[in-house]
């Protein structure tokens, strides 16, 4: 009963869009396009910049059922976390909207849509990975990291660069060092993305014991820890170009001023630990920068992109001896 106190919704009183809309909630809509836009980098690399579009269109739909499913059981593991926190009461378990066990045939029925979607449309490789997804999401992150150790989103953070494995997978049917390097700096990237949010809502956190970094250190050593993540992951973009030779100059270009921007931020939060607006620009930033920055890939790949370039080293010699020098 007390998952109908926090907003006093019954749900009797639900009409259809209502419901529609709650399940849709539960699934953190929001967060599926980053994890999309991933995916979708790494096909584009796997495929040289020629992905089919059915394959493409499959992929990404068998993604979203199975990072919404893997949503969907954290919701319902964690209800009674978010009924306490301010940020989280108003999802639609905490406020009586869904009963958990509707909510957990949902999540079965998202995680067998995209598993056969997978298999039968892009192969067997990529449907265990976003299975893997959900159970790594699951049972390591949620069930034996987040409420028990401040390392919780580095190790677990690793769900959520599954993605990038997938869509390889489903262009290749098999894993290369590169897709391996995409995991990489998307797990490399996950440590500063949270952290400078939980910079912020540390309260909420605390409310609820669960030891995010900043709860239990302190603003100081969270800001040290983002610096040196920040640096290690910018670092790692540049493999991608060498020794692994995926993508190109383009590609270095766009890694060079994003990572630039990424770097003076940590930097500009580790001399100003306490500043909340700071924090909030970090952690926007790095949405756009992992938006951006796999732009940067799809770009780089693409084949008119390699002619493009080919033309501009061809005739760099004219173009030098064309700039006048007085
Ligand atoms: C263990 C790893 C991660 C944790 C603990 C985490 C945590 C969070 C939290 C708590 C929020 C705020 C959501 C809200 O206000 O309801 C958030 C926002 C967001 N996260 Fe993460 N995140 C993780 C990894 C990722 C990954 C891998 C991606 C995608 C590649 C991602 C993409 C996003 C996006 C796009 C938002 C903004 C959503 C909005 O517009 O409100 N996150 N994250
Ligand atoms: C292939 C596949 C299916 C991968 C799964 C990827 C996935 C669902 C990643 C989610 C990462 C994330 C937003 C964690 C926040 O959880 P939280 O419980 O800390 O957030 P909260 O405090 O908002 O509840």
């Amino acid at each position: 009963m007390q998952e109908l106190i926090a907003t006093g919704v019954s749900r009797q009183h639900q009409n259809f869009k209502e419901v529609i809309q709650s399940y849709y909630q539960l699934t953190k809509p929001r967060i599926i396009p980053l994890l999309l836009i991933t995916t979708a980098a790494s096909m584009w690399m796997a495929s040289n910049g020629r992905v089919d579009p059915f394959l493409l269109v499959v992929t990404l739909l068998g993604g979203t059922l199975a990072a919404a499913s893997a949503q969907t059981l954290n919701c319902i593991y964690d209800r009674d976390i978010d009924y306490t926190m301010e940020r989280t009461r108003k999802r639609p378990i905490p406020s009586g909207k869904v009963q958990t066990r509707h909510a957990l045939i949902f999540a079965i029925v998202l995680a067998v849509l995209s598993f056969t979607l997978l298999t039968v449309f892009a192969n067997l490789l990529a449907a265990l990975l976003a299975m893997s997804g959900i159970v790594f999401y699951m049972v390591v992150y949620t069930h034996f990291l987040k409420r028990h150790t401040t390392q919780n989103i580095v190790i677990g953070g690793a769900a959520g660069a599954i993605p990038a494995l997938v869509g390889w997978a489903a262009v290749t049917g098999d894993l290369s060092w590169s897709a391996w390097m995409l995991f990489a700096i998307v797990f490399l990237w996950t440590p500063p993305h949270f952290w400078a949010l939980a910079l912020m809502i540390r309260e909420d956190y605390a409310k609820v014991g669960i030891p995010m970094l900043p709860v239990i250190v302190g603003e100081e050593e969270t800001t040290k820890q983002i610096w040196i993540y920040t640096l290690i992951m910018v670092g790692s973009t540049f493999l991608l170009i060498y020794p692994l030779g995926t993508v190109g100059i383009v590609y270095g270009a766009i890694a060079i001023i994003l990572g630039w921007k990424f770097i003076q931020k940590s930097w500009q939060l580790l001399h100003n630990p306490s500043d909340i607006p700071l924090a909030r620009s970090t952690f926007k930033y790095s949405i756009i920068y992992m938006m951006l920055l796999c732009l940067g890939i799809v770009v780089d790949t693409l084949p008119e992109t390699h002619s493009l370039t080919a033309i501009l080293v061809d005739n760099l010699q004219t173009i030098i001896s064309a700039i006048p020098i007085s």
